[in-house]
């Protein structure tokens, strides 16, 4: 995101626009498997869909390991996502392409800053006691306050899934109003890890209820839930955007995160922004794929576009 992208202000908790809302899971399943099976774009279309991938990439390392070398290395691949002769063969010199931002634990906030100072790449954090949310709130908006504080641009909260769970809807939008005030200047995405929520209908309701409190953008998953990222799960998301613009007037971005990786997953997620949100969806201002895998496979196969060959996929080493 940039700082010129409109923030969501949100609106008052609103139970009539989401408690009558039914979500048909079949259909949900049979038009994401429908995504699927269509034959996917191909060479020089393909090539250009993998490139703009690429620039909505949340370059991610989330790991326990996490070193700031590690993350210093992560940057550097984030300012030249593509290598020198692949950005030449596919005659992208005059505006090469680099990644939407790097995603790190608060503690490696400085780390990112420093090594992407000068780029115009945010840093996202994740925060609020990720992945879990089961610190105490007041340690979760510390937690906020640090990474701010550090220069992180983008800050990526997890909830409270018990407050979904239990249908707590005034709780979960306190919990996240609080939240997107710490955040400040920096732009939110409200992660509702959608793996530990049971029901699609769950889905739903928790995405208008962080929209109505502030969320700039509402994302899939932390990718430590057993199930993260699926694309049934993104429809339902991105229709309860387009409800809450139907509702609101306001744009709220996207990001699916959690096992995605490989280059046809994100030719799927594409085609998906593309078909229920519209073009506004496929800039790194309104999508996100949080991923930290996802780049080598593009990589590799952007590598097979310009010089016909396949690499191993460990030459396209991350960080
Ligand atoms: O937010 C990003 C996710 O944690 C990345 O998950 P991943 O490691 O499965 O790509």
């Amino acid at each position: 995101m940039t700082a010129t992208d409109l923030r969501n202000p949100g609106i008052a908790l609103d139970a009539s626009l989401f408690e009558h809302a039914r979500v048909n899971t079949p259909a949900a399943q049979r038009r994401a498997e429908s995504l699927k099976a269509r034959r996917s774009v191909k060479k020089q279309w393909q090539a250009a869909w993998l490139v703009k991938a690429i620039t909505c990439i949340d370059l991610t390392t989330l790991a326990g390991d996490d070193t700031p070398q590690r993350v210093a290395r992560l940057c550097a691949k984030a300012r030249s996502p593509l290598r020198q002769d692949l950005v030449a063969g596919l005659g992208l010199e005059a505006a090469p392409p680099r990644v939407g931002a790097v995603c790190v634990y608060p503690s490696m906030v400085p780390a990112a800053v420093r090594a992407l100072e000068g780029s115009g790449i945010p840093v996202a954090s994740v925060a609020a006691g990720f992945p879990s949310g089961l610190t105490p709130l007041r340690e979760r908006l510390a937690e906020i306050d640090y990474a701010v504080q550090e220069g992180a641009g983008e800050i990526d909260i997890v909830i409270t899934r018990a407050h979904v769970l239990s249908q707590n809807w005034q709780a979960l939008y306190e919990e996240i109003q609080a939240m997107r005030a710490r955040c400040g200047a920096a732009h939110m995405k409200a992660i509702l890890a959608t793996g530990d929520l049971k029901t699609l209908r769950n889905v739903y309701q928790a995405s208008m209820v962080a929209m109505m409190a502030g969320a700039d953008v509402i994302k899939t998953s932390t990718g430590k839930e057993e199930v993260n990222a699926t694309l049934p799960v993104g429809l339902v998301m991105c229709r309860a955007i387009r409800d809450y613009r139907s509702a609101t007037g306001h744009d709220i971005g996207f990001k699916p995160a959690g096992g995605i990786r490989t280059a046809k997953d994100a030719l799927n997620w594409l085609a998906l922004m593309n078909e229920e949100l519209g073009r506004a969806w496929l800039e790194p201002g309104m999508f996100r794929i949080g991923a930290s895998a996802l780049l080598g496979d593009i990589e590799r196969q952007l590598e097979h576009f310009v010089t016909g060959r396949y690499s191993a996929l460990h030459h396209h080493a991350m960080a």
